[in-house]
């Protein structure tokens, strides 16, 4: 355990979809006096995203979906994202290997890892591993769409890398790990050009 972190409780307030658990610790601050505090975590597990590439049309695929929580809190569904899907197991890039073939219906080429950041770290436990790949209309293998008996129902989309950053900027898209990835790409291409 570290030194400025003491577990002294732990209770699981809730064990269903996702694990809600409450802490309470004893913390030593900055200044080294020591307090009492509590703190609830939101685990739904780890997960993966990619934005496919194609280079020779300069496109990108992403999907749109309910996403419910947006929904609820005001945002017009669907959401426009990228691929992603929990590990359930898997290392990351098996995981989004096979989520692009469901839920995009690609069998996606050079595939690389870019970073793997906690998305809401206040909250939430779960990291993200992101990817990039490339992808041609021959790799198609299947229209997509997700798997239909665990509830999913996506749509897939094709967006110019120029248009998919204007939606960023004129809120089309206001999903974070979406965002993160279209701005990586245009980074590239301003640092290759
Ligand atoms: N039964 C049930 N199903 C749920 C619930 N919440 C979500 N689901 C469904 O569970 C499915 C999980 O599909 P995946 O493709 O494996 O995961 P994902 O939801 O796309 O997750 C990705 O995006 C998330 C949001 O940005 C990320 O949090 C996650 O790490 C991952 O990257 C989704 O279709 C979603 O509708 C719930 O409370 N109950
Ligand atoms: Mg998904």
């Amino acid at each position: 355990m570290s030194e400025r972190i003491r577990i002294l409780d732990e209770k699981v307030l809730s064990d269903d979809w996702a694990l809600l658990t409450k802490y309470t610790i004893a913390y030593r601050r900055f200044d080294g006096r020591w307090e009492e505090q509590v703190r609830q975590v939101y685990d739904r597990g780890d997960g993966a995203v990619i934005l496919p590439f194609d280079p020779t049309r300069s496109t990108v695929l992403l999907v749109r979906q309910l996403r419910f929580p947006a929904f609820v809190t005001g945002h017009p569904e669907p959401l426009i994202e990228a691929c992603a899907g929990k590990l359930e197991g898997d290392d990351p890039e098996t995981c989004i290997r096979k989520e692009a073939e469901e839920e995009l219906g690609y069998r996606l080429r050079a595939i690389e890892p870019l970073f793997s950041p906690y998305m809401s770290p206040g909250s939430v436990s779960e990291r993200i591993w992101f990817f990039t790949g490339h992808y041609s209309q021959s790799d198609r293998i299947s229209s997509g769409g997700g798997a239909e008996d665990e509830g999913e129902d996506l749509e897939v989309l094709e967006m110019t890398v120029d248009d998919a950053y204007a939606a960023c900027l004129d809120g089309r898209i206001i999903d974070a790990k979406t965002i993160m990835l279209i701005q990586h790409l245009k980074l590239r291409e301003a640092t290759h050009t």
